[in-house]
């Protein structure tokens, strides 16, 4: 008879960015397959209308604010869910900025500054911080969100120039952590979402150009949903990846070609 036991069933998670868009459709799922999640994003009222909707449908949910820039604010994101739950397992590192959509030769050092801090820099010191309070625990996994711009950065490379090279640097941060990780039992792995509908992604997902490209190159003829980036998560979260490290996967309906 088949068990009724939930893949993270017992696990903490901690999800950045997740008041909305995907890190929102990620933290519900972790905690619809068992999680304990601590919902955060830089605003208290976002946080707050996040958390009151996933406990109205009954999930075990809590939210730090958090600008995950802001070393105090990283501080407070882990030292809080620690100090409640002792550590936590799972790290969902989903924030990321594009202030000044654009082409890369027009990037500024200001707006350049903004997007490596947000999507590089405090990825990494993100997850550098948190993972003390994870590995003693025996389960702990690390997911970074890239993007599928991350492997082709002249996707869309009139507005997205200098964001999609950020992303080219969470490919080889997941490599470069997974690598010295391993030994320590600590799972390191990524997720590169292609064109998803959310806020974030609208100024392509609603371009009329960029419509027509996808229903000629994608295969599957559309734009991809936020949920439809969660049970990968949930899947590289679980026992279910055990054996599964470094890796940066693809999740984008199998296109592969540039805008
Ligand atoms: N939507 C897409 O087509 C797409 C494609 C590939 C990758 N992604 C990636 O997916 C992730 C989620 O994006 P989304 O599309 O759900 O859009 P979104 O706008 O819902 O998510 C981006 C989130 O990051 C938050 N954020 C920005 N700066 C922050 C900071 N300093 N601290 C904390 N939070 C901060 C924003 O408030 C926002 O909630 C991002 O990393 C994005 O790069 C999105």
């Amino acid at each position: 008879m088949a068990r009724l036991r939930r893949s993270l069933q017992g696990r903490v998670a901690v999800v950045t960015a997740s008041t909305d868009g995907i890190g929102f459709s990620i933290a519900q799922r972790l905690a619809v397959d068992g999680a304990h999640v601590v919902v955060s994003s830089r605003k208290q009222k976002n946080v707050d209308t996040a958390v009151e909707k996933l406990k109205t449908e009954g999930l075990s949910v809590s939210g730090v604010v958090c600008h995950v820039g802001k070393k105090e604010d990283r501080e407070r994101l882990i030292g809080n869910t620690v100090a409640e739950f002792g550590g936590f397992d799972i790290l969902i590192s989903n924030a990321a900025v594009n202030p000044d959509p654009g082409r890369i030769m027009n990037c500024t050092e200001a707006v350049w500054d903004k997007i490596f801090n947000v999507n590089v820099k405090s990825s990494f010191f993100l997850a550098k911080e948190a993972i003390p309070h994870m590995e003693k625990r025996g389960k702990a996994s690390v997911i970074f969100v890239s993007s599928l711009m991350g492997y082709i950065p002249n996707y869309a490379k009139d507005v997205l120039g200098a964001y999609a090279l950020s992303k080219t640097a969470l490919l080889g941060l997941t490599k470069l952590m997974a690598l010295e990780l391993g030994p320590r039992g600590v799972r390191v792995n990524c997720i590169c979402p292609g064109l998803i509908e959310t806020r974030f992604g609208e100024a392509i997902t609603k371009d009329e150009r960029a419509i027509k490209f996808m229903k000629h190159n994608c295969p599957l003829q559309r734009n991809g949903q936020p949920e439809e980036m969660a049970g990968l998560a949930s899947f590289l979260a679980s026992d279910d990846s055990s054996y599964i490290t470094g890796e940066n996967i693809v999740a984008a309906g199998g296109l592969q070609s540039a805008l």
